[in-house]
Formats: structure tokens, sequence, C-alpha cells
């Protein structure tokens, strides 16, 4: 008995795009989906409340910040991440495994685990797929990934076979270790690099543990786009039909739009709230510095086909304004813009899916985002 069951809706016919629902012990969640990302077990700049406002069904925090500050022992005594930080809807953690790499001074990493030094305070810590998962254990998350090796985009061959070698004995290690597979669902992750004997040898392998969902890691660091679709053309179609794919670390339009029409069903990225906080929004014809000198007194909202608060209520000369004068509400208004925006593409990507336009919904949002040249 696992923790989610994923239903498969409809598969389009003009790609390899799927509808679905993934019911969880926290709520179902319609898939495709965008996880906004809280990796300090909040999203920054906006309370749960406004979350449940733009449509939010999920989002992700990481166990590598959690277990630095504040120690998954303290959250666990709070009743588990949903109580600490008022979430009741579902929670992906992501292992650690990417953090560690991209954060930290890493000092080693081994058969056995990771060395590295913590970001926040110098102090030296030990993490091992066992480890990873009593963490995320203890967090609650509804959906953990298993602990693997992010692989460098320019490492070579045998670097990457052996990482992804080494990434499959820890996804075993991981399921021997998750103590509450009926409360918490694992994740394998598949990796492989950008080579395509590795990617299929560690999906297969990977498909063989039998997880009730998949990513697919390795991408989305600095590899050139056509490149992750390649791989994932590669990967995708030998993971199993009736199970959630997840695509770790990707949220821009296009890539959404190209991961759904390659079978991807979940999505995660800093990106949008991370471009929102230094002024930049997406809007339906491109994206917009709000804080550069031509809106200065322009005073449409900031996406006039938005139904989002801030494009309620607010002009961008306003919002402009508040980040001129380094206001918080600044960052609150285009956080809650910029993921209104790809929550509610996701959903009008559901819509095209379910009306079999899949395809030319993406041509006319490519013309008018500027995607693409008249
Ligand atoms: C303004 O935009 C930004 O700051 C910004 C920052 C990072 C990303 C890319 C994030 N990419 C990414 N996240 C990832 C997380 C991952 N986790 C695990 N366990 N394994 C992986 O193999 C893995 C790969 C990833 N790739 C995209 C955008
Ligand atoms: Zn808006």
């Amino acid at each position: 008995m696992s923790a989610i069951r994923f239903e498969l809706l409809k598969v389009c016919k003009q790609s390899g795009a799927r509808l679905g629902k993934l019911h969880t012990p926290h709520g179902t969640i319609d898939t495709p989906i965008f996880m906004p990302v809280g990796t300090q077990a909040t999203v920054k700049a906006m309370t749960p409340e406004e979350l449940k406002e733009i449509g939010a069904q999920i989002i992700l925090s990481n166990t590598y910040h959690l277990y630095l500050r504040p120690g998954e022992k303290l959250i666990e005594k709070a009743g588990g991440l949903h109580n600490f930080m008022h979430w009741d809807r579902a929670i992906l953690t992501d292992s650690g495994g990417f953090q560690v790499f991209s954060l930290s001074d890493l000092r080693d990493i081994t058969e056995e685990g990771v060395t590295f030094k913590s970001h926040i305070d110098g102090s030296k810590h030990f993490i091992s797929p066992e480890k990873a998962i009593e963490i995320e254990n203890a967090l609650g998350a509804d959906i953990i990934m298993a602990f693997d090796e992010c692989t460098p985009y320019e490492a070579d061959y045998d670097y990457t076979k052996n990482s992804m070698e080494r990434t499959l004995r820890w996804a075993e290690r991981c399921l021997k270790a998750h103590r509450k597979p009926e409360k918490q669902a694992l994740f394998g992750i598949v990796q492989g690099g950008m080579f395509k004997d590795l990617r299929q040898e560690s999906a297969r392998q990977t498909v063989k543990m039998d997880f009730p969902g998949y990513a697919v890691g390795g991408l989305s660091i600095g590899e050139p786009k056509e490149i992750m679709y390649q791989v994932l053309e590669w990967t995708v179609p030998l993971l199993p039909e009736n199970k959630p794919r997840y695509l770790m670390g990707v949220g821009s339009p296009d890539a959404l739009l190209e991961g759904v029409i390659r079978g991807i069903d979940m999505f995660d990225c800093v990106l949008p709230t991370r471009i929102a906080r230094n002024g930049t929004v997406f809007t339906s014809k491109g994206k917009l510095v709000v804080r550069n000198a031509e809106y200065a007194e322009d005073f449409r909202p900031l996406d006039d086909e938005c139904d989002c608060y801030a494009c309620k209520n607010y002009s961008r000369a306003y919002i402009r304004h508040l980040f001129k004068a380094k206001e918080i509400l600044a960052a609150r208004l285009a956080t809650i813009h910029n993921l209104r925006f790809l929550l509610r593409l996701m959903e009008d990507i559901r819509r095209a899916i379910m009306e079999d336009s899949l395809l030319d919904f993406k041509e006319e949002f490519f013309r008018k985002y500027g995607y693409t040249k008249e």
C-alpha cells in the first residue's frame, strides 16, 4: 500500500503529454503541476493562505537546509513539517543530494555518503543515504526523494558512469532505510548525465526497484535546453506510464511546455520566486523588468490577462516604485504574480491536454510570449 495513488486520466493525442490526478495523504494534485519552492519551510514572501489563493496544491522543501537549521528533530517535535509551517496540503522534500553539491564546500564523496561543511557556519557534516531518509522521515513530507548524486554537466563518461552506478546503489539503500512507505512516497531519481546509454541504464535499473514515482535528475544544471529535451526523449519512455514523472529544477514557461510534451507530470524551480524578488516578472507577452524607468508612469497591471491579487489591485508604476524604495511589498506582489502566472499556465496546459490541443496552445503561447518570431 503506497502513500500516493496516481490516476492517469488522459494521454494527449498530439504529444506525449498526460493529464492525471496524484492522490496524497494531504490532498489531490492535478498533473501536470508546478511546485513552488519553499526551501526553508516557507515559500519566500508568501503565507500559506496566499499560496492556496493562487491555487498551489503542493510545495517543495529541502532536507539539506532544514537539517542544518532548525534541525529535523525540532520539526519532528513540532509534529512534522506540515504543522511547523502551517501548510495542510502536499509537501515534497528533496533529499539534499543536489543542495550539498551546489551550496556547501563539499569535502568528500564516497560509497558511504558525503562529507561537507555547512554553508551557514562551516561546521562539518556527513550525510549517507540512510541519514537522508531518516531526516525526510522525521520531516514527514508526502513525497520524499532518494539520496543521489547530481552528476555535474561537464563530467566525462567514466565519472558519469561511476556516479550513476553509485546513485543506483544508494537508491537500494534508501528503499531499505525508508520507515514509512505507507505514509511517505519515496521517488527514485534517474541520472546518467548527457549520455544516452547511461541514462537508459539508469532508467531501467531504477524502474526495476519499483518506486511509486520517478524523477529525472541531473538536468537544469547549465546544459543547453535542447540537450535537456533530448535526455527526456531518451529517458521518459522507459518510465512506467502509470507512475508520476518529475523533472527536477525546471520552471521557465518554455521548459514547462516542452517537458509536458515529453511526458513529464511534475516540476519545481526557484526561478519564478527568485526573479520576482529581483523585479522581473512573467507576462503573457514575455518577461518584464518592472523596475525599469519605462514603467515609471505605466498605470496598467503587470499583465492584463492575469487574475492575481497584484494585477487586480496595483499598477506597474506602483510596483516599480516599491522596488525602487526597497519596500518588502515589492517582493510580495511580484512573487504572488509570478507563481500565479506559472500555476495558471499549468491550468491552461491541463485544459489543452483535455481538449487534445496542446501543440496548438504551445504555438500560440510561444508566439505571444515572443519565443518564436512572427
Ligand atoms: C533565477 O533562477 C535561479 O536562480 C535558478 C537556480 C537554479 C536552477 C536550476 C535548478 N536545477 C536543478 N535542481 C535540481 C535538484 C536536484 N535534486 C536532486 N536530488 N537530484 C538532482 O539531480 C537534481 C537536479 C536539479 N537541477 C534554475 C534557476
Ligand atoms: Zn498577476
